[in-house]
């Protein structure tokens, strides 16, 4: 083709694209009246195609629901109904002025213009008819309308890959993770309250809050310190009634000062939409904790004093719809079982619940009992570990001394001087021991040798407790020496090091306690002492040594390798050969 004559076609071509343009504006606009005078005969409440609701079509609703309206309501519907007709009034006049001006960008900004007048008087109309808006209410998640899908199934696997992330849905519904805290239902203000400090979701988040905001049951393993309280904190937000003072969420944690810490954290989410979280934990007066309660929303509580509350009627979990075990193992092993199956029989039933079990650790033991309480859960795994083995955080270094009893002491004083001293005098140091008299013992000890120190153990009263888990976060103690109590959960920042004194009861405290260290993305360490004493957990240790990367001494190999089917109580453990393991590979943590 010559040149002229392309260019004549291509003339041809956008003129009659121009008329057929304008025919099908007309034909449009005939349809839409049409369509509002239908809606007005039948009272019908349609939608817009953009999901805005027509003037008429309010004004219909308006009138159906206006019935036992108070007379400010009435008087609020009737200003509404008058908007409406003016921007009903308005869209009509924009459609003649582009129709006699023939001039379609006329129109288009007309229209614009008409329309937003229309959606505003709409908004107002359903406000005075107590229809909420969606600007009002943000995004209310819905369990089957994918409210929140996160990016594109390329995207969304790539990133998968990347951060070795397993998904497995029963339901199949594969949605995207979610990647920016920019596409989650938060006005901006609420974003920059929530999420200032942090640039991208962790891994546990991305995946799980699509699901969690599309109403989904939910186990989420993910290592120590990646972020797991909010990923489960976040997504019940928008759920929340503000003005239904009742409890709404319940979290349930195995110890008082992790719940404090939830209730902290659950208390930044909570504020900024008029929300309150409260906490109801042992050892500390009931009176306060029932004032505490009134007018909450969001309640976070240890196992024993949750049922006592519930027992004596001051706690009423049947409007609770969001129901989160955090430390899910520990709250489902043999010592809370019973105490869970209470809870949750108190909470809203399974098919209105919404049960999630977030932890860094997932024996096989508790996984049956899991999925009594637990509907068609998706199941998120973080770092290469489809099965949910346990794993440590591999941003620790993990140091493992096998020696005598006698000896740990000593050993205990060097390594003290050689992590706290000169420049780093004020780095803070966790000691952990077994049992309440040793911790009692150690911290004697290591006060005695010279170096400010503090405690936390069940022989404290909850008060002591507090008051030296806070000189440990603010720096006025740099040395804290636990039991288990503090190893699940507690998010002290920058502790440089961990000291297991005496090895714990099992392998999975034993990955909880380190991941005091390393969190948020920072490097940890952690000095182990293992004796002939532990020797039948050597097995499953040199199994997290070698799946972290981290070498593992001669002397632990020499107990051999087997990992007994049953460690403790609290698990049952599980059976793996070492040998078949395979090195993890390191999550980054953005
Ligand atoms: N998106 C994020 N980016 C950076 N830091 C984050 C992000 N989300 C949470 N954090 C921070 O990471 C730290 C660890 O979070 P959190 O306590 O929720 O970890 P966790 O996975 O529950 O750990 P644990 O298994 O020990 O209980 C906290 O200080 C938290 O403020």
């Amino acid at each position: 083709m010559g040149k002229r004559s392309r260019e004549e076609a291509e003339v041809a071509s956008e003129l009659a694209d121009g008329s057929s343009k304008k025919q099908k504006v007309k034909k449009d606009k005939k349809e839409k009246k049409e369509k509002r005078a239908k809606a007005v005969e039948n009272g019908a409440t349609e939608s817009l195609s953009n999901g805005t609701t027509t003037p008429a079509e309010v004004e219909v609703d308006a009138e159906v629901k206006s019935e036992g309206l108070s007379k400010e309501e009435r008087k609020a519907l009737k200003r509404a109904k008058k908007e409406a007709a003016k921007a009903a009034a308005a869209e009509e006049a924009a459609e003649n002025v582009a129709e006699g001006a023939g001039d379609e960008d006329a129109a288009a900004k007309a229209e614009k213009k008409a329309r937003k007048r229309a959606e505003k008087a709409a908004k107002k109309a359903a406000k005075a008819n107590g229809v909420a808006t969606a600007e009002e209410d943000e995004v209310e998640p819905k369990s089957n309308g994918k409210a929140v899908t996160g990016v594109g199934k390329a995207e969304g696997d790539a990133y998968y890959k990347e951060k070795q992330i397993a998904v497995e849905d029963p339901l199949k519904e594969a949605l995207g993770p979610v990647l920016s805290f920019d596409t989650l239902p938060f006005d901006v203000e609420t974003r920059k309250a929530y999420f200032s400090g942090f640039s991208t979701p962790t891994p546990i988040q991305a995946a799980s809050w699509p699901y969690l905001l599309n109403g989904r049951d939910m186990i989420g393993v993910a290592e120590t310190g990646s972020g797991k309280t909010f990923a489960f904190g976040v997504p019940c937000i928008n759920r929340l009634k503000k003005d239904q003072k009742r409890i709404q969420v319940c979290i349930v944690s195995p110890t008082r000062e992790l719940a404090l810490q939830i209730q902290e954290q659950m208390t930044k989410l909570a504020k900024p939409k008029g929300l309150k979280a409260t906490c109801v934990y042992g050892g500390m007066s009931k009176d306060d904790q029932r004032q505490s309660l009134k007018g909450a929303h969001i309640v976070v509580a240890t196992p024993g004093r949750l049922n006592d509350f519930i027992g004596d009627g001051t706690i009423d979990l049947s409007n609770t719809k969001y129901l989160v075990l955090d430390e899910a193992d520990r709250m489902l092993d043999t010592g809370f079982e019973q105490d869970i199956r209470k809870i949750i029989t108190a909470a809203a039933d399974g098919k209105d619940r919404q049960t999630l079990m977030f932890t860094a650790t997932w024996p096989e033991s508790v996984r049956k009992l899991a999925s009594e309480f637990l509907r068609n859960p998706v199941r998120i795994t973080i770092g290469d570990n489809a099965s949910g083995e346990l794993r440590a955080n591999t941003r620790i270094v993990q140091e493992v001394e096998v020696i005598e009893e006698m000896q740990k002491q000593s050993r205990l004083f060097d390594v003290l001087k050689q992590y706290q001293s000169g420049k780093n005098k004020k780095d803070r140091i966790l000691v952990f021991c077994l049992y309440k008299k040793e911790a009692t013992r150690i911290e004697e000890f290591i006060r005695r040798r010279g170096f400010p120190v503090a405690g936390i153990h069940g022989d404290l009263s909850q008060q002591k407790r507090m008051e030296s888990l806070e000189a440990f976060k603010n720096g006025e103690v740099p040395c804290l020496v636990a039991t288990d109590v503090a190893a699940r959960g507690l998010d002290i920042p920058a502790v440089k090091l961990v000291i297991n004194v005496t090895f714990p009861l099992t392998v999975e405290d034993y990955v909880h306690r380190i991941g005091r260290t390393g969190r948020a993305g920072q490097d940890g360490r952690a000095i182990t002492f293992f004796t002939q004493n532990e020797k039948g957990l050597a097995g499953a240790l040199i199994n997290v040594l070698k799946k972290a990367d981290q070498p593992v001494p001669e002397e632990l190999m020499k107990f051999g390798t087997t990992v007994k089917k049953k460690g403790h109580d609290a698990y049952g453990a599980f059976f793996k050969d070492t040998s078949e393991m395979k090195a993890a590979t390191k999550i980054t943590f953005d």
